[in-house]
């Protein structure tokens, strides 16, 4: 579904290229995890594919499609939801709002949906009360899980996350994992993760590890 080919990036020069030759396959229906020492260009590496920025050679494609042919602007809002450490909720808005408001701007198969919106909602356990409430007043936890949800109910196939679990405990690194293996294995999304969690990678179908300037794919480590 998603591929690099021959993609290289570097910000300065060709010489101080973060990597180069990278020829990556993301399948639809798994989850990822990129791994990698800090600086080693993962961050990077998801702007690519998530199409915030350009490679400085190669070129991304979605279903066969160069992304940049496809429009950068356009491939974002129609196939990619970006899931951010920080959850990047609408924080004036309530839970419900965020969903309702994020599948509206990507013309979601579900826009207008409200009882979608509180069903999905209440499968992570925010109930029709909590879900009118202010999203500030959620645990984080509970806020990266609102974060999920909204990428669930939007239709783009692609999932990318950075650093999803960095602000959560154990407990609910698991559940909001468990949630990315739903959005993969029941809805059929391919989902990228970024972490420095070696827990959260043994959950993911496949681990791809950056290192020494190129990446290595894993065999699938079942946790
Ligand atoms: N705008 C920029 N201009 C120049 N160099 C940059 C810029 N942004 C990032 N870098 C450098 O590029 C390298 C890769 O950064 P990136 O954030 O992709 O790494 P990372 O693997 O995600 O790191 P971390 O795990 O610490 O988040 C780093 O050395 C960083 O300092």
């Amino acid at each position: 579904m998603l591929e690099t080919k021959d993609i290289g990036y570097w910000y300065d020069h060709q010489a101080n290229a973060l990597y180069r030759n990278v020829n990556l396959q993301f399948a639809e229906g798994k989850t990822y995890a990129i791994v990698g020492s800090s600086g080693s260009g993962k961050t990077t590496f998801l702007s690519l594919i998530a199409g915030l920025d350009k490679p400085s050679e190669g070129e991304v494609l979605y279903n066969g499609r160069a992304i940049n042919k496809i429009g950068l602007t356009n491939y974002r809002n129609k196939y990619v939801s970006i899931v951010f450490q920080s959850y990047n909720l609408f924080t004036y808005m309530s839970a419900l709002d965020n969903v309702l408001t994020a599948m509206a701007i990507t013309n979601s198969q579900h826009k207008g949906d409200k009882e979608y919106a509180i069903d999905m909602l209440s499968k992570i356990g925010i109930d029709q009360d909590m879900a009118k409430k202010n999203v500030q007043r959620l645990s984080g936890g509970q806020q990266q899980r609102v974060a999920i949800v909204r990428a669930m109910c939007c239709d783009a196939k692609v999932v990318v996350a950075d650093e999803p679990t960095g602000n959560l405990d154990e407990t609910n690194t698991r559940e909001t994992i468990e949630l990315f293996q739903e959005l993969a294995h029941a809805q059929g999304k391919c989902v990228i993760i970024v972490t420095h969690e070696p827990e959260v990678a043994k959950m993911c179908d496949e681990t791809i590890e950056l290192k020494n300037k190129e990446f290595t794919t894993k065999s699938a480590i079942k946790a």
